[in-house]
């Protein structure tokens, strides 16, 4: 039996895939933006992926986590932006465009204007186009991946604000944008299946962590940004879970239940296999 796994085309996500061979047990890798990703794993129409922590927090009674695993910030991402022609505090009054690949950031966002600036109802909005045209237009407008990433190097906006920098500052605390998610049902039916996904995915993200320079090397003639600041932008993040990590998730979801973004707060709960994952000694 094989898995169905979800893949986001952003460059990190690269950390996790690029060494990850998925001929070896025919595993189906399907490509999707965060969202879309989100929707197809709560449909089960893919069975694990890098998906948006909120998603968890929405729907944690069907899930559970692959331990030590995520998309986080200590501080700066570099990669959830949002750009305006006018400085944060002015923004109470004016309509913020928001992407539509997020569901955690987005999210982010309405939070920290309500619990940290003040604002009593942040007017945030989908637009019918681009983000990036309203922000050409001197709108302001929240990015996440690698379409933040573009448009911070174009020089989109005069003010430009880093969602991990304004959590870090809120909370002293590393923000988690994105968790993998194993379906409940599919960790029970495939749980050999997982076991051995999560080995892999391990050794694979262990291999790229190993010689990140060298990944960036390979990969950066691809992409928006040179070698040098691929690099720089993957030593910003991190790809694990600490205890502090674990703190600024359950702030956040407290946080989501307080504005009503969430029904209840949800567990942690994590898949663990039964037997170690890796020799650690
Ligand atoms: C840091 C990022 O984390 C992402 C943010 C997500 C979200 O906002 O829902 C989901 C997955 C991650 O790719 C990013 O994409 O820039």
């Amino acid at each position: 039996m094989s898995l169905r796994i979800g893949h986001i085309d952003y460059l990190n996500c690269v950390p996790f895939f690029h060494y990850f061979n998925s001929a070896d047990t025919g595993d189906r890798i399907v490509t999707g933006t965060p969202a879309e990703l989100n929707a197809m794993l709560a449909q089960g129409e893919i069975d694990l992926c890098p998906a948006s922590s909120f998603e968890y927090g929405q729907r944690w009674s069907d899930y559970l986590l692959l331990p030590d695993l995520s998309i986080s910030a200590r501080g700066a991402v570099k990669s959830v932006l949002l750009f305006s022609s006018h400085p944060l505090t002015e923004l109470a009054e004016m309509p913020i465009a928001i992407t539509g690949e997020s569901a955690t950031s987005v999210h982010l966002l309405q939070i920290l204007l309500r619990e940290y600036y003040g604002f009593a109802a942040p007017d945030l909005y989908r637009p019918e186009c681009p983000v990036e045209e309203i922000v050409a237009a001197g709108g302001a407008g929240l990015l996440i991946g690698d379409r933040a990433l573009r448009a911070a190097k174009a020089g989109a906006s005069s003010f430009v604000y880093d969602l991990g920098d304004l959590w870090y500052s809120f909370s002293g605390l590393p923000f988690v944008f994105a968790l993998w998610i194993v379906r409940q049902d599919i960790a029970a039916d495939k749980e050999g299946e997982v076991v051995q996904f999560q080995q892999r995915l391990q050794k694979s993200l262990e291999k790229a962590m190993a010689d990140l320079p060298s990944l960036a090397g390979q990969v950066a003639g691809d992409s928006c940004l040179n070698p040098k600041e691929l690099l720089a932008y993957w030593q910003t993040m991190s790809f694990g879970v600490t205890d502090a990590h674990q703190q600024g998730l359950k702030l956040f979801f407290q946080l989501a239940v307080k504005y009503r973004f969430l029904k209840s707060l949800p567990e942690l709960k994590f898949f663990t296999p039964p037997f170690p994952l890796t020799d650690r000694r």
